[in-house]
């Protein structure tokens, strides 16, 4: 995945707000005339990661740092994504073309338009700073707000879609199967991750090589 080149400083406008998920915040957005789904994502509850285990037992920042790449929502995203593009399969998704990593400037555009909190989850939002715990070494700032740049689309209703046929319920299916052997599972596959009949949420996504994959770093898998 790589990042968007603004060819110049960065410029988006914030347009409306398409939804949420456990992971994110939804926003419609224009760069240089073109519109797009930016799904920008929440600074998550560790705990809710595969392997680092509870927050209590985190406070030192190595375990998270080194999980993160793994288990970190905006990273499970990218390397989904990733895998999808360097593998030429990237119709089997909704379109993702960038990341992008707000600057200040833009956050402070983001604030002024959205009341979005970043910290946690849509369940548990701003219980803790979860974004505060990974200042800049140098700088003392917190990260950035991390998003993915994705073709606009028009989400169904949850329940009972109307456009949701035999014949689309057997290419999600086909779509589904096809990620396997490239090694993106785990896919978390429900009615609203799809967006036009294309899976469009990897958030929660492992995508080998992964540690939960791997014998020798997770005692759990056997031989069988
Ligand atoms: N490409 C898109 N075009 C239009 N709307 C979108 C798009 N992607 C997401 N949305 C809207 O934003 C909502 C949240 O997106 P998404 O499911 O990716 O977030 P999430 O936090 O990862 O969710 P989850 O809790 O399912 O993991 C969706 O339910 C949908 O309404």
């Amino acid at each position: 995945m790589a990042a968007f080149d603004f060819r110049g400083p960065q410029q988006i406008e914030f347009l409306d707000y398409l939804g949420q998920g456990l992971h994110a915040h939804v926003v419609k957005a224009r760069i240089k005339n073109q519109e797009y789904a930016l799904k920008l994502f929440r600074f998550g509850y560790d705990e809710e990661w595969y392997g680092p285990g509870q927050m209590g037992y985190n406070e030192d920042r190595a375990k998270p740092t080194m999980f993160a790449q793994y288990s970190e929502d905006f990273n499970c995203e990218c390397r989904a994504f990733g895998r999808l593009q360097e593998s030429s399969h990237a119709g089997l998704a909704v379109a993702c073309y960038a990341y992008i990593l707000l600057d200040e400037t833009h956050e402070h555009m983001l604030a002024d338009r959205f009341e979005l909190e970043f910290n946690g989850s849509v369940d548990w939002p701003g219980y803790y700073d979860m974004r505060g715990r990974f200042l800049g070494e140098r700088s003392g700032k917190p990260p950035p707000i991390r998003g993915l740049l994705k073709a606009l689309g028009k989400p169904g209703p949850v329940t009972d879609p109307p456009n949701f046929t035999i014949s689309s319920a057997r290419r999600l299916l086909r779509n589904t199967i096809k990620m396997h052997p490239l090694g993106i599972i785990f896919l978390d596959t429900r009615q609203d991750q799809f967006i036009e009949d294309k899976m469009c949420d990897f958030s929660q996504t492992l995508t080998v090589p992964h540690f939960l994959t791997n014998p020798e770093l997770n005692p759990q898998l056997n031989d069988k």
